[in-house]
């Protein structure tokens, strides 16, 4: 069968009410970077964009949001370094073992402005809330996947019971647009 995510092959568990966070560590072996995150996250998503962070050996990302207030860095901050400043999202990556701590976006503008991105596979905790959907799914052909192996992505994201579509869900879509058509006028803010 063919290996998605470390933590979707197997499934995944359901979020545990009243879960409220942890703690996000890269992998280098000593004085490793640690972010703590105080809150559940939301629309967690298999994502199969070239830019975000992927276990090796993954096909696809595991991706979060979490109000920018809840991310801190505990520690080894002078570890970070942002993977693409000219990118919507500044990734922080660790500079010794390259994983991603978090995404944030700067653009007060941007209709996910307030929510950084994290992988909450980077914790020990469990709790978390469970992918739901697979997003820029045709993307991972960008990263060197075989065209002819998108029929068995597809059918293997549906059957973990993760619709696979080739942006964000149609509420995530929605919601950008909805954003957009209040800053332009086209509908009343
Ligand atoms: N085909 C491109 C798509 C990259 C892309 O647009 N990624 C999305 C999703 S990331 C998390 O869901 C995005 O919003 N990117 C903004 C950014 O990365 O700054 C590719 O695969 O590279
Ligand atoms: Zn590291
Ligand atoms: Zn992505």
């Amino acid at each position: 069968m063919i290996k998605l995510h470390p933590s979707i092959d197997n499934g995944f568990p359901p979020a545990r009410p009243g879960f409220s966070g942890g703690t996000l560590k890269c992998k280098c072996a000593t004085n490793p970077v640690t972010v703590e995150i105080s809150s559940q996250t939301a629309h967690n998503h298999a994502c199969g964009c070239t830019k975000c962070w992927k276990p090796k050996g993954a096909i696809f990302a595991q991706i979060a949001v979490v109000s920018r207030d809840k991310v801190k860095v505990t520690t080894g901050a002078d570890k970070l370094q942002i993977v693409d400043p000219s990118a919507t999202i500044q990734r922080y990556a660790c500079k010794d073992c390259g994983t991603h701590m978090y995404g944030r976006i700067e653009n007060t503008k941007h209709p996910f402005y307030g929510l950084d991105f994290v992988h909450t596979e980077l914790s020990d905790e469990t709790g978390w809330s469970p992918p739901e959907f697979a997003a820029f799914v045709s993307s991972v052909i960008e990263s060197g996947v075989s065209p002819d192996k998108m029929s068995e992505i597809r059918a293997r994201l549906n059957e973990l019971g993760l619709p696979p579509y080739d942006a964000l869900s149609p509420a995530l879509m929605d919601a950008i647009a909805t954003h957009i058509a209040k800053q332009s006028g086209a509908l009343a803010a």
